[in-house]
């Protein structure tokens, strides 16, 4: 359903991401994992068409359905980010409007598909949540999102990306900004989110515990490059590339200091 050709993105001269490719299929979880600075969050907005003024694409094809995105103009980018793609941000109370209710936002969201009832769109809202583990989903929809946690906002987030019933969401580092016990949350809310959906996720993250416990198939990125691609399994217990045996022994050593 996605296919990332020969991909490359700048900022301004520099060239950030180099010839990049690799595919998402229905219903998969794709884990993009690498060193910061290495491009992962530019590969990922490039995708969402979100590289704002300085970005640009290069070279090579973003393929949704059969359709160039490449080459997409931004009105054509937002209607499809509204209907078949959501995003997920890594401080998503930040990417909420703080001074509208969650509800509210949960029927803005869903108007976009078409007119919805307050009482509809917040049933909608209030399953999606459930599945997400969210206890008082009537409170949380009463509320602003200052007034939640960073872990609950994140999870309310997800729901808002669910409820439209995406066929690709992107989610940019969704557990980094939360504390380890609340990450431990949202990573069981996001299983869930892949267990109930059928929309295939590509995310970016450094959490090695989320790449263990979703990913179908993992990309690692090192300085713009896509160094590795393959299995969870493959990626994980087989690395093949220097970077990637470098990385998995690092998450190791920090598992053992851990113990
Ligand atoms: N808006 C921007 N304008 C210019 N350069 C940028 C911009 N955003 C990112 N960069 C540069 O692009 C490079 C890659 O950044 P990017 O955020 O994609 O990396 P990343 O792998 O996601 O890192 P992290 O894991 O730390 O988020 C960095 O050198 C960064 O400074």
């Amino acid at each position: 359903m996605l296919e990332i050709k020969d991909l490359s993105v700048a900022y301004g001269n520099r060239e950030i991401v180099h010839n990049v490719d690799f595919s998402v299929q229905p219903g998969e979880t794709v884990c993009i994992v690498g060193e910061s600075g290495s491009g992962k969050s530019t590969l990922l907005k490039a995708i969402a068409g979100l590289l704002g003024q300085e970005g640009h694409i290069t070279g090579g094809r973003i393929e949704f359905d059969g359709r160039n995105l490449a080459q997409s103009d931004p009105k054509e980018y937002r209607s499809l980010r509204g209907s078949r793609i959501a995003m997920v941000y890594q401080h998503a109370g930040e990417s909420m409007d703080p001074v509208m209710r969650i509800g509210r936002q949960f029927q803005e969201e869903l108007s976009l598909k078409g007119k919805i009832s307050r009482r509809e769109s917040d049933r909608k809202a209030a399953e999606c949540m459930k599945q997400l583990l969210l206890k008082e989903p009537e409170r949380i929809l009463r509320s602003y999102p200052p007034m939640l946690s960073g872990g609950t906002n994140q999870r309310v987030a997800l729901a808002l990306a669910m409820v439209m019933e995406p066929d690709l969401i992107l989610a940019d580092e969704p557990t980094s900004a939360l504390d380890v016990t609340v990450q431990a949350e949202v990573v069981k809310a996001m299983q869930n989110m892949k267990k109930v959906t059928n929309a295939a996720i590509l995310m970016v993250t450094h959490n090695m515990g989320v790449v263990a416990q979703m990913a179908d198939k993992v990309g690692v990125m090192q300085s713009g490059k896509l160094v590795e691609w393959g299995t969870a399994e493959e990626v994980l217990l087989h690395p093949v590339h220097d970077y990637t045996k470098m990385l998995m022994s690092c998450v190791l050593r920090m598992e053992t200091e851990d113990e």
